[in-house]
């Protein structure tokens, strides 16, 4: 007989669409930027903005990216790659361990996978959100959503949640072979894009209001007060990929991708990065994109398609992504001890 399972894996990422149809892109976006934490404005002003204004506009346009990106077998990448991961991490930890995928917008959905879990009588579950750094926006979204279902269960597993990752050694190692895979001498310049934020959502982050997110610089917040700064986080995953390949002072730099809308997100954006590149004669880039633990829309087509022909526009000549960490065997023993050690 099969021996049960008592540990329970819930891993989560961000969500797709169900397919690049223009209706199903729409009610992707439309469940996504309807969450407080992503749109953070009051909900009547929310849903004007996001039923009126981005879903009919943006799901058009973004179907026929999604619909670029798409496999005919596998569909949509971010999709492909949490599914491999999820089975190569149910393999790696056996069968004591019991490993579900859930997606915070469209499906599979965390209530279906919690109801799963729910019947099996864990004595554990451990949550971890796919994002090396938090942001509410992000993990802090999952884990709310999560709390939210369990506290309906009669009985309460011992529940924990990993909340950021990124500075893991071995994340840091899988970035590192896979930007080795490209020749590094051939680059002029390496660059480090993460995903934007409105810079309000920093500053609220902290409620004592001291530590002044993004006012006076975000590259120390996370040494000096270990907090949960996701600008601080990010200038802490350079750092440490930077370190391992011996990166030249001078030869690297962080910027934030994905604006959506007119007000302020961190900076420096991307766009402008790869302006200021061009203009001091960089012709060459090798980007990496760690804010991401599988390539999907924004490394395969932002990055590698939409920045790629910014910057030829620019004078440059060309520019390479760094493979995300999709099923590298190493990612997926990092994934296994984020699950079994409660130290994260
Ligand atoms: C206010 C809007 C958004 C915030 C805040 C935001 C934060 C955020 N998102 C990710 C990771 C991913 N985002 C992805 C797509 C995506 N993100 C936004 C908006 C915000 N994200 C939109 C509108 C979209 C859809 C793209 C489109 O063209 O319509 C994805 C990829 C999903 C996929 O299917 O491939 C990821 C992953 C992070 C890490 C983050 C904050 C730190
Ligand atoms: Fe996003
Ligand atoms: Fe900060």
């Amino acid at each position: 007989m099969k021996k049960k399972a008592t540990k329970g894996i819930l891993l989560v990422q961000l969500g797709t669409p169900d397919s690049p149809s223009t209706k199903d892109v729409r009610k992707y976006l439309t469940e996504f930027l309807m969450d407080g934490r992503v749109i953070d404005i009051p909900y009547l002003n929310r849903t004007l903005l996001v039923k009126g204004i981005i879903a009919p506009t943006r799901a058009p346009k973004s179907a026929k990216v999604y619909e670029s990106i798409w496999d005919k077998e596998t569909g949509s990448p971010l999709m492909y790659y949490s599914k491999l991961q999820k089975d190569a991490l149910q393999e790696a930890l056996g069968e004591d361990y019991h490993v579900e995928l859930a997606m915070r917008y469209q499906n599979p959905s965390i209530e279906l996978a919690l109801s799963k879990m729910e019947g099996m009588l864990l004595d554990s579950i451990r949550v971890i959100p796919m994002f090396p750094q938090y942001a509410s926006a992000t993990s802090g979204s999952i884990i709310d959503r999560v709390m939210e279902l369990i506290r309906k269960w009669q009985y309460f597993p011992a529940l924990s949640f990993v909340n950021s990752f990124c500075e893991d050694e071995l994340l840091i190692e899988v970035i590192a072979d896979h930007a080795k895979q490209h020749d590094l001498a051939e680059y002029d310049h390496y660059l480090f894009s993460y995903h934007g934020l409105p810079v309000r959502q920093l500053g609220k982050i902290d409620p004592t209001g001291q530590l002044k997110c993004p006012e006076n610089g975000c590259e120390q917040c996370k040494v000096q007060t270990n907090s949960y700064c996701y600008v601080s986080q990010c200038y802490a995953t350079s750092r440490a990929i930077v370190k391992k390949l011996n990166l030249p002072e001078g030869s690297y730099s962080t910027c934030f991708q994905s604006r959506l809308g007119k007000e302020p997100w961190i900076q420096p954006y991307t766009s402008v990065a790869l302006k200021e590149l061009a203009e001091s004669g960089k012709k060459k880039l090798l980007v990496f994109s760690p804010a991401f633990v599988a390539d999907c829309i924004e490394t395969i087509d932002e990055i590698a398609v939409e920045y790629a022909a910014e910057f030829k526009e620019l004078g440059g000549e060309k520019v390479q992504l760094v493979e995300s960490l999709n099923n590298d065997p190493k990612w997926i023993e990092s994934l296994r001890r984020l699950a079994v050690d409660a130290k994260n």
